[in-house]
């Protein structure tokens, strides 16, 4: 999931663009790009695309991002979900672990095998992003919103610090419950430089993608989290390891550098959820 587009539901015009494009996975909003009047009309348009033959045939990661459980939204976004294929729910202004757990105990009493996807985006769900990603079994990923998170707070997105900051704990927290970590949306159309920046900090942090919000920011995702050199390299170490161990070698060097027990099982985690055995 290098790429995951946003297709808002109030613009139907996007969704067969969008299926037949380049992006990993996509992330049908109902939230933040659906005016309030629009929401019905937006759930049933996409309740549709859902049953459709492109969509159940699509090998992308299918998506939906509901509005607040705190909202007049929740139980309706839900409801037209039921039976439908989707592979998260993205859950927005989660802040607490009770926000999660309430959230997926409304998913649980409906036929919806879709797992949760948990934005971080308010200084209290920040505060607490460890137990947010620990709150449910349900819950698979934790994302990153920096449009709500530093807004109120008045801080500045252009000074990478402040990202880096915000990027950590969501990344240490989603660690550690075993989930994964999530880019977010970049909002500048026209800066692609500041959108690889920010994708180029989250890779090297350890989070597997990042949101898009226009077409033209897919090829720019694609690329930065691309795998294959990752997974080329972790082969070869788990194969020099084996060499190594045969030897009696715990610690040997590779590419130049030591490498021991640490390193050998980064590598195997790799292959793990690669689905790589080799
Ligand atoms: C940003 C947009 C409103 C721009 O729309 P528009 O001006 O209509 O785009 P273009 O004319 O440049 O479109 C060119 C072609 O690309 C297609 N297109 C554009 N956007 C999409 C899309 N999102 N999905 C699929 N296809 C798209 C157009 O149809 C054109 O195609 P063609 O005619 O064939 O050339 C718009 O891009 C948009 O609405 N983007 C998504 C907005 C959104 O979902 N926002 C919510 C997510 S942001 C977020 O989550 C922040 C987070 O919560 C936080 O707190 O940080
Ligand atoms: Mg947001």
């Amino acid at each position: 999931m290098r790429s995951k587009l946003f297709v808002p539901c109030s613009r139907p015009e996007f969704f067969a663009k969008a299926i037949d494009g380049a992006a990993d996975a996509l992330s049908f909003d109902l939230e933040d790009s659906v005016p309030p009047a629009e929401k019905p009309a937006a759930r049933a348009r996409l309740a549709a695309f859902l049953c459709s033959d492109q969509a159940m045939a699509s090998a992308k990661r299918l998506i939906v991002r509901v509005n607040a459980l705190d909202t007049p939204f929740f139980a309706d976004d839900l409801a037209a979900l039921a039976g439908l294929r989707v592979d998260l729910i993205n859950l927005p202004k989660a802040d607490t672990p009770d926000i999660v757990r309430a959230a997926a105990a409304q998913i649980d009493a409906l036929p919806l095998a879709a797992g949760l996807l948990v934005t971080i985006e308010t200084a209290a769900a920040l505060a607490d992003a460890a137990a947010v990603a620990a709150a449910h079994p349900r819950v698979a990923g934790l994302q990153v919103g920096l449009n709500d998170l530093f807004a109120p707070l008045g801080i500045d997105r252009a000074d990478p610090r402040h990202v880096h900051a915000a990027l950590w704990p969501i990344r240490l927290a989603a660690g550690r419950a075993g989930c994964f970590a999530y880019d977010g949306a970049w909002p500048d159309l026209a800066d692609d430089t500041g959108f690889r920046i920010e994708a180029e900090l989250a890779r090297s942090l350890g989070y597997i993608g990042k949101s898009c919000i226009h077409p033209r920011q897919i090829a720019i995702a694609n690329a930065v989290f691309d795998r294959g050199a990752e997974l080329d390299r972790a082969r070869r170490l788990v194969a020099a390891a084996t060499a190594a161990e045969a030897q009696g070698k715990g610690a040997f060097v590779f590419d130049g550098a030591m490498v021991d027990a640490p390193a050998i099982n980064a590598a195997r985690a790799i292959l793990r959820r690669a689905g790589d055995t080799a």
